[in-house]
């Protein structure tokens, strides 16, 4: 298979000027230098303008720390933009993580490192996270918000993956495939059919139609399985498959019950004692979504009493940081009983690494941070409202971009106004989500000695989080 990598848009070099209550080691002294600008966004700006790339302080001194090995790609962008890019292949224990975020401006993480409010809270010059995947679970996402970090995922880039080791797991348990590879590594020649079946023909119950679930739908369908699914909402059944109203009546009629749901408090245990109960002898389950999803102990029961005739298991309650022998006691206290069981696929939480899905996956979130920096566009966060303004030009010279994060309370707007009132605010944004608020305008005639009051008044409301001027 080619290991070249799709063609990546590469995030032109742009980074603006930033004036935050949250950034030590970013210059105070903002300047009028403006630089050559060159556009990064070509879809943000308007014809025959050049965006404005503006750089009163060292590009360096944003630091940007990733975990998990995120992918070159996205390390590239970032280093294009001359941020202080430091990348680690692992995760970090909380304590190292909490020592270690407190400086970075940026950190880019993927399915294992939780970014608890005790770790957020220790993140002074945090702006941003981005997730490198698709769950957000690991995050907590309303102390993000509530502290004016944003949030950003890559929604779909890892889908298809997932969806073809699917595809591969309904094939290889039907067919005990890792069972006989296993024995005859260890020399065994068992040729059996007892027990061995097509997928043609067979019922495919799908929990949790979104982008991997429907994505899959199709491939099944392609393979001659009926599909049914079902879902917290009604969604448009691809090709033949059909929505069914309730778990109970998807999992008496599947023979392969695959689950494609988000870690929440609702899907917490989703597939237990009761449910397996509920499923045709002889089935097989699928797990590719999060550890917490199936009881794991009553999954074991299951398998060992012979109601399910195999599994495939890729995510677990608790997973190692990094990649080692840690798939024993230490960490989940069932894994002897797990490695013990016949025609059981475990596979170490791989279903979106692809060389595809993870070059794809560093470009889109890498990209939406260098936007988040450097413009303050919120577009695509899962934590805070979107907004975006199309870009300053080099034919605006003395504009700068307020940028305010504040908790959705009356008036704020008639205060931030007062504030801006010697200026005029040439465009403003502003859209609120939950509790939280957020802000952009562009204003002009701005002298760069007026940017430290107006950012004074900015933070002096009550209701102030955050407050950034771009220039
Ligand atoms: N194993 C791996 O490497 C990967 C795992 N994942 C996991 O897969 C999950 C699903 O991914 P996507 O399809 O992209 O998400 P999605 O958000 O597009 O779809 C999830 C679907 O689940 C439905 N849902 C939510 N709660 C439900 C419930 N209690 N019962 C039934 N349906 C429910 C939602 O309405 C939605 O349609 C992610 O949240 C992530 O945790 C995602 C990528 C890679
Ligand atoms: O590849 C990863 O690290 C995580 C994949 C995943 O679970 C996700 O995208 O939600």
């Amino acid at each position: 298979m080619s290991k070249d990598i799709p063609i990546v848009q590469k995030v032109a070099r742009s980074v603006s000027n930033s004036w935050s209550n949250g950034i030590a080691g970013l210059s105070s002294s903002p300047t009028t230098s403006f630089h050559s600008p060159q556009a990064s966004f070509p879809g943000l700006q308007r014809s025959n303008t050049t965006q404005k790339a503006l750089k009163p302080f060292d590009t360096k001194d944003i630091k940007v720390l990733l975990l998990e090995n995120v992918n070159e790609t996205g390390q590239t962008i970032l280093r294009e933009q001359g941020y202080q890019v430091e990348a680690i292949k692992s995760s970090l224990p909380e304590e190292q993580l909490i020592e270690r975020i407190k400086d970075v401006h940026v950190i880019g993480i993927r399915s294992k490192t939780k970014l608890t409010a005790k770790v957020l809270n220790s993140a002074k010059n945090l702006l941003v996270i981005g997730c490198f995947c698709i769950g957000t679970n690991q995050v907590d996402l309303k102390t993000a918000a509530s502290l004016g970090i944003a949030v950003f995922n890559s929604p779909f880039s890892n889908s298809r993956s997932v969806a073809e080791l699917t595809i591969a797991e309904i094939i290889g348990l039907a067919r005990q495939i890792t069972d006989r590879s296993a024995e005859l590594h260890a020399g065994i020649w068992n040729k059996v059919s007892a027990g061995c079946w097509e997928v043609r023909g067979k019922t495919l119950g799908i929990v949790g139609y979104g982008h991997i679930g429907s994505q899959l739908s199709v491939l099944a369908e392609q393979m001659g399985m009926q599909v049914i699914y079902y879902d917290v909402v009604p969604l448009m059944a691809l090709s033949t498959s059909k929505q069914i109203k309730d778990l109970e009546t998807l999992l008496s009629k599947s023979d392969f019950v695959t689950l494609h749901v988000p870690e929440t408090a609702d899907t917490n245990n989703l597939i237990s004692t009761a449910q397996f109960a509920q499923m045709r002898s002889g089935s097989y389950l699928i797990n590719n979504s999060r550890g917490s999803v199936v009881d794991i102990p009553a999954l074991i029961e299951a398998m060992r009493s012979g109601k399910l005739a195999g599994a495939a298991l890729d995510v677990y309650p608790n997973e190692p940081g990094g990649n080692g022998d840690y798939f024993n006691g230490s960490l989940n206290n069932f894994t002897d009983d797990l490695r013990s069981l016949k025609n059981l696929i475990l596979t170490p939480h791989i279903g979106g690494s692809t060389e595809e899905a993870q070059s794809a996956i560093g470009v889109e979130v890498a990209q939406f941070l260098v936007r988040y920096v450097n413009e303050g566009t919120t577009q695509g966060s899962v934590n805070l409202p979107e907004v975006t303004l199309r870009s300053l030009t080099i034919d605006e010279p003395n504009h700068a971009r307020v940028i305010y994060v504040h908790k959705n309370v009356p008036g704020v707007l008639r205060q931030v106004n007062n504030v801006l009132a010697d200026h005029n605010i040439d465009k403003q944004m502003t859209d609120s989500r939950g509790e939280i608020a957020y802000l952009m305008a562009d204003i002009s005639n701005v002298k760069p000695d007026e940017l430290k009051e107006l950012q004074h008044n900015l933070t002096a409301s009550s209701a102030h989080i955050r407050t950034r001027i771009l220039y």
